[in-house]
């Protein structure tokens, strides 16, 4: 590995761990989502929240629907990304309610339709749920290389918008080639523990 540039260690990673969460059966899919609810429902972030931004799982991901719902029933609120429409590799947050329409977007992910009236900046958003295909012991993340999230998370401490990564524990890698616009964790939860970095 150490031969390889960072830009193809990554991707070699990438391909790799995508492989091994698309690998997991619909049994360990469903009890890793619950375990996971139930450990987010749980932190005091969350717990304490209005507002969470969460996420829709595609390619093998942490299920998130369990949380979702859970939040609901809460009477929490609950935003999804929306690929921006013109500022390129922007996300931004909509509300999302049981019976909120949602579309594909160009990218084959479910996102509800782009109303302004249903916006949420990072600066009302409390917790932000973060989809990522591996971590480190760290806390540093890798995407799925669209840099959607590393832009969202950039001077996340100013939005008050505390950010937690989500995760099946196969995620989980010694250690990775972090490049300086990186943006690291300072919280992650995988079904069987939650991790916090100071
Ligand atoms: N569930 C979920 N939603 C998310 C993300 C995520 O990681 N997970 N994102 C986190 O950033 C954003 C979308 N980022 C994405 C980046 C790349 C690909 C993807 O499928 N890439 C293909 C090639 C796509 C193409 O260019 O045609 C691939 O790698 O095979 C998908 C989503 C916003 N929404
Ligand atoms: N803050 C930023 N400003 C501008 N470009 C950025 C920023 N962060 C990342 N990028 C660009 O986005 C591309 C993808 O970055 P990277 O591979 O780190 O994404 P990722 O962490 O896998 O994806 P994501 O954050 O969407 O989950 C890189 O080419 C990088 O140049």
């Amino acid at each position: 590995m150490s031969s390889f540039s960072p830009v193809a260690a990554r991707q070699q990673i990438r391909a790799e761990i995508r492989r091994l969460r698309q690998a997991l059966s619909s049994e360990q899919q469903q009890q890793a989502a619950q375990a996971a609810a139930c450990r987010a429902m749980a932190f005091p972030p969350i717990q304490q929240a209005q507002k969470v931004a969460l996420f829709l799982s595609f390619d093998g991901e942490l299920d998130t629907r369990p949380l979702i719902r859970q939040l609901w029933q809460q009477g929490q609120q609950v935003y999804l990304p929306v690929l921006h429409p013109f500022s390129a590799g922007q996300l931004l947050f909509l509300r999302y309610l049981p019976e909120t329409p949602l579309l594909k977007n160009r990218l084959g992910i479910d996102e509800p339709p782009l109303d302004i009236r249903q916006l949420a900046t990072l600066d009302q958003l409390d917790v932000m749920l973060v989809p990522l295909v591996a971590f480190d012991a760290t806390g540093q993340r890798l995407g799925m290389g669209g840099g959607f999230y590393d832009r969202t998370l950039q001077r996340w401490q100013q939005h008050g918008c505390l950010p937690v990564g989500i995760a099946h524990s196969c995620q989980q890698v010694t250690a990775l080639p972090a490049e300086h616009w990186d943006i690291p964790l300072p919280a992650l939860i995988t079904p069987d523990n939650i991790w916090q970095w100071s």
